[in-house]
């Protein structure tokens, strides 16, 4: 089994670079580390050096990425995916130095998503300067889309440490790799994909401020803001550019008792399943950002 120690980052196609940097800084409020590379934006909220990156070409999600501890741990998990019949690309220095990491690999899962492990994700010490107050302290949860959520809670659960939080019926699977409720998502869609990226907020008065100021720039508000009933934070999901669905969170619960906590099973038939606070959606949850086009060739997947 490998153990997955973090979320590390989401690395996209931008077919608008500038675009889809302005909306991650002046409307999300995140921070652009410039890099001195040409065609690549990182965006950070946290001590990481970033969590999103975008890559000027062609829009779509090109990976997904966790941390393992280190460079044996990596050597370790590269050698158990190919047990397990995957194919694993090794990423050059160039790969490496341009996610700020020590090395990384990278498979596809077998629903489609592009998925990368890396080791020494670089932690910048200075302060974050967030590109606009929204409050930002976390880059918190990754979702990503499957056909068939059990399937892909029996793949995360099993390959790796990832357990489940909840269950949403057999509409979504909650998973949690640290004491964080989840880090990881995964909801039944179709086609593989990205469902949405989460970035916690400091105070519940942030999302309703963040809410007023979205609506004000024109944000496409896709839910919210509401609570879950799974993690208890109060959210809201909004459309940026790229396809890309962003939600911010706040007050996401954390499972300090390891040995006590089982997964409950709530009906997403169930009014309030996904938002306790019945509030209207006012656009349901879009298609996720799709894979990038030339990074998902057939045959890849075991
Ligand atoms: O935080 C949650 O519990 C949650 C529940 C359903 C869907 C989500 O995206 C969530 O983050
Ligand atoms: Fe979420």
């Amino acid at each position: 089994m490998i153990e997955l120690t973090d979320i590390a980052y989401v690395r996209s196609g931008a077919a608008d670079l500038e675009g889809a940097v302005r909306f991650a800084t002046d409307v999300v409020g995140l921070q652009h580390v410039d890099g001195g590379e040409p065609g690549v934006a990182h965006l950070r909220a946290d001590g990481r050096h970033h969590c999103l990156a975008f890559v000027e070409g062609v829009s779509g999600v090109i990976a997904s990425a966790f941390t393992v501890a280190d460079p044996g741990a990596l050597a370790l998990a590269e050698t158990e995916l190919e047990t397990r019949g995957f194919r694993v690309w090794r990423g050059s220095a160039d790969d490496a130095r341009s996610r700020r990491v020590g090395e990384v690999i990278g498979f596809d899962d077998p629903f489609g998503n592009r998925i990368e492990l890396v080791c020494g994700q670089q932690t910048l010490a200075s302060p974050v300067v967030p590109g606009r107050g929204s409050g930002i302290t976390e880059f918190g949860h990754l979702c990503l889309d499957a056909p068939d959520v059990a399937d892909a809670h029996r793949f995360w659960s099993t390959t790796f440490n990832a357990r489940a939080s909840d269950w949403i019926g057999d509409a979504a699977c909650l998973m949690r790799i640290d004491e964080v409720h989840h880090k990881l998502a995964v909801f039944r869609g179709d086609e593989p994909g990205l469902c949405h990226v989460n970035f916690q907020v400091a105070e519940l008065d942030d999302v309703f401020r963040n809410w007023h100021h979205l609506q004000e720039r024109g944000v496409e508000i896709e839910m919210g803001p509401g609570r879950h009933p799974q993690s208890g934070a109060v959210f809201l999901y909004f459309l940026g550019p790229e396809g890309l669905t962003y939600e911010y969170s706040y007050g996401v619960r954390r499972i300090t008792d390891e040995a006590a906590w089982r997964p409950r099973y709530f009906d997403p038939a169930e009014p309030g399943s996904i938002d306790m606070w019945l509030g209207p959606t006012q656009k349901p949850l879009t298609q996720p950002q799709a894979p990038h086009p030339q990074l998902v060739p057939e045959g890849i997947r075991p």
